[in-house]
């Protein structure tokens, strides 16, 4: 993912075979409909975790783009929406919102082939479920995820929240496929935009951080690759121990701060300069922009035209 600095999961192709885990045979056929960041996250994040998956397909809309997915990972990539969902179980929606609807025209139209009904999930960052029931063939299940970039690495924070017609096996399901690129909460949709605010974009939030302590430690003296291990492997260790060690924040950063010492100086300035209310206000942020996206392709769908059947469409995507 060029975004994640350039470096690139190894490519490692994707085992084609029938497999059982307990009881059930591991059959999933999976499309994943825009290759961009997410998409290619997810994609990484699936083939990296080794999960047996009987046919993986990725749609992508640029030729240049489709053709790097093709070659770094070893997996079909078409720019067919119908025929890849068509030959899937699990169709994941992979873009931007205002491309959702020329998607859901195409999804509508594909025929279900399988012996299971295609479930439709969407990762795409504020549209309702609602929205998707609505355009696609009266009660299709439909599951909403909200996941994070680290799914590339395998450590993804997703959440997941049915729609109406999603039963308890596709939200099941659901949750089995992100569980292999990370960790699931289930939560009701009604907090997706607060979700999408905390962990969604929240890699971004400390990413920023990142940068600026690197920033920080070459204004000390330090070299720039120094400053940036220096800080990456904080924001590492730190992680991993609140993850651990199950002991609050607070009480995590208290052990740090030695009275009358360098972190309480540190502290106090962050404290000065508002981080409490900054981030307050980076999260309510988030999500208006989430309810905000769902607003705009509530109005397209709704404009003459924007219809529930929809006509083919050859224009270019
Ligand atoms: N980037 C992130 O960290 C996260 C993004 N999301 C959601 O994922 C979605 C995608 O975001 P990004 O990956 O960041 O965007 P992106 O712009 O990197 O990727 C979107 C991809 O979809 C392709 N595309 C557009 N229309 C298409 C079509 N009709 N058929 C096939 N491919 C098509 C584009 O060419 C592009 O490669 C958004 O809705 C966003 O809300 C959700 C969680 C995290
Ligand atoms: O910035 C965005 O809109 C997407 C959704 C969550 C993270 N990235």
């Amino acid at each position: 993912m060029s975004a994640a600095g350039g470096r690139r999961p190894r490519a490692r192709h994707v085992q084609t075979s029938f497999h059982r885990r307990g009881n059930t045979i591991m059959t999933e056929r999976i499309a994943i409909i825009g290759g961009g960041k997410i998409g290619e996250a997810l994609l990484a994040g699936l083939i990296r975790s080794g999960k047996p998956i009987k046919d993986l397909v990725v749609v992508e809309a640029l030729t240049e783009r489709a053709a790097e997915l093709a070659g770094d990972y070893g997996v079909r990539v078409t720019q067919d929406v119908r025929d890849a969902a068509e030959s899937a179980q699990v169709v994941f929606l992979a873009v931007k919102p205002d491309a959702v609807e020329t998607v859901l025209r195409e999804l509508a139209r594909a025929e279900d082939h399988g012996e299971t009904e295609r479930i439709t999930v969407s990762l795409v960052a504020g549209i309702p479920t609602q929205r998707y029931e609505a355009l696609l063939p009266a009660g299709a299940p439909v599951v909403r995820v909200m996941p994070n970039t680290p799914m590339l690495v395998n450590e993804a924070m997703s959440a997941v929240s049915a729609g109406r017609y999603a039963d308890t096996e596709q939200i099941d399901l659901t949750v089995r496929l992100m569980e292999s690129v990370g960790r699931v909460m289930v939560v009701p949709e009604t907090q997706m935009d607060a979700v999408t605010a905390i962990s969604g974009s929240g890699p971004a939030y400390f990413f920023l951080l990142v940068e600026a302590l690197t920033d920080a430690g070459v204004g000390l003296g330090l070299t720039r690759v120094q400053a940036l291990e220096l800080a990456s492997q904080t924001l590492k260790g730190a992680g991993q121990l609140l993850a651990d060690s199950g002991v609050s924040p607070v009480d995590l950063r208290a052990a740090v701060t030695s009275p009358a010492g360098t972190t309480a100086a540190a502290l106090a300035e962050f404290e000065r300069y508002g981080i409490r209310h900054a981030t307050n206000e980076a999260a309510r942020a988030a999500a208006d922009a989430g309810r905000q996206a769902a607003r705009r392709v509530d109005v397209e769908g709704s404009r003459p035209g924007g219809a529930l059947v929809p006509e083919r469409s050859d224009e270019p995507r």
